[in-house]
């Protein structure tokens, strides 16, 4: 489990990180978005014991990772796929990162294989691709077999393949009970694996909830509605006080209404039914008008209060 409370950090005029709170439980992957520059790494940063805060905590496991012996084998991490030595080869790296914190060799090729880097292993790095960097990274994060894993932008620059296999190793990840946090500034990459998202937009907590409910709590239902008499229902639906307006000759939008009220009002007209159906934002809409709401009320702290908690 990752605990946050309280956690601010700030570099000289720039506050990164403004009084973050949020839990990251086991057995989810949970998704940690916001835009470029919203505080994401800092954040895991702080976590992972690489730099300290301002104010406030960030444990793992109730414990800061800053005071762990051998963090490897408690939390694993992918931050920066390009800082690995690039004369080394790939299972070098491994290998010297297994005895600094007291895992056995033999779990290097495990961990090889489980990510699927194979023959490229014996090679150097500064030859690697950035997916093969990126799962020579992952690599690196399961060397202790963790409980806690953190990745920052784990999909950046990878190709479908590789994103496909990122999303399914995370869902494998946490299915095994770890907790697995997975950054990202785009919703629609972590939107198919994310079980809940901590969404952040200028280092503050925007939402903090399950996909489904970010979803729910945010943007009307809109119903489409095709009829025979579509003028007639038009006028009906208006007469109702509801906000209704044509999409084509026979289709009719009616905005913060359900399918049900508005299939009761056709049914009361006699009038006959071609098509009716709720339309709801995507995520990626949802994501972006809470993002941007954070960027609007930038002057206070009021950006938080539209949260979906
Ligand atoms: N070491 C540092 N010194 C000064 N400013 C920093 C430092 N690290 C981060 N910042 C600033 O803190 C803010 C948050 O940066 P951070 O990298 O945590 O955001 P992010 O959400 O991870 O963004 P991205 O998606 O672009 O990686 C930015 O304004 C950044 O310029």
């Amino acid at each position: 489990m990752i605990e946050v409370r309280g956690l601010t950090r700030r570099y000289g005029d720039v506050l990164a990180v403004d009084h973050l709170d949020f839990t990251v439980e086991p057995g989810k992957v949970t998704g940690f978005l916001g835009p470029n520059g919203a505080g994401k790494s800092t954040t895991m940063r702080i976590v992972l014991g690489l730099d300290r805060p301002t104010s406030g905590t960030a444990l793992v496991n109730g414990r800061s990772c800053a005071a762990l012996a051998e963090p490897l084998r408690e939390v694993g991490a992918l931050l920066d796929p390009g800082s690995a030595h690039p004369g080394r080869t790939g299972r070098g790296h491994l290998r010297v990162a297994a005895r600094t914190n007291g895992i056995p060799p033999r779990r290097v090729d495990e961990v090889v294989e489980e990510v699927g880097l194979g023959r490229a292993a014996r090679r150097r790095i500064k030859g690697y691709s950035l997916g093969m960097r990126q799962r020579l990274g992952i690599a690196a994060a399961l060397l202790g077999d963790p409980g806690v894993l953190l990745f920052d932008e784990p999909v950046n620059g990878l190709d479908l393949d590789g994103v496909r296999w990122i999303r399914g190793l995370l869902r494998r990840l946490a299915d095994e009970g770890r907790t697995v946090l997975v950054s990202s500034h785009l919703l629609s990459e972590v939107e198919q694996v994310a079980d809940r998202l901590v969404v952040i937009g200028r280092g503050r907590l925007i939402a903090d909830a399950t996909t489904e409910q970010i979803l729910d709590g945010l943007g009307d239902v809109r119903v489409r509605v095709r009829s025979a008499e579509p003028d007639r229902l038009l006028a009906a639906l208006r007469e109702r006080g509801l906000e209704a307006h044509r999409v084509d000759a026979r289709e009719l939008r009616v905005e913060g209404s359900t399918a049900e009220e508005v299939g009761e009002l056709v049914h009361s007209l006699h009038i006959p039914l071609h098509h009716l159906s709720e339309v709801r934002n995507s995520l990626e809409d949802a994501y972006v008008e809470l993002t941007d709401s954070s960027v609007e009320h930038r002057g206070g702290r009021a950006a938080t209060s539209g949260a979906a908690r």
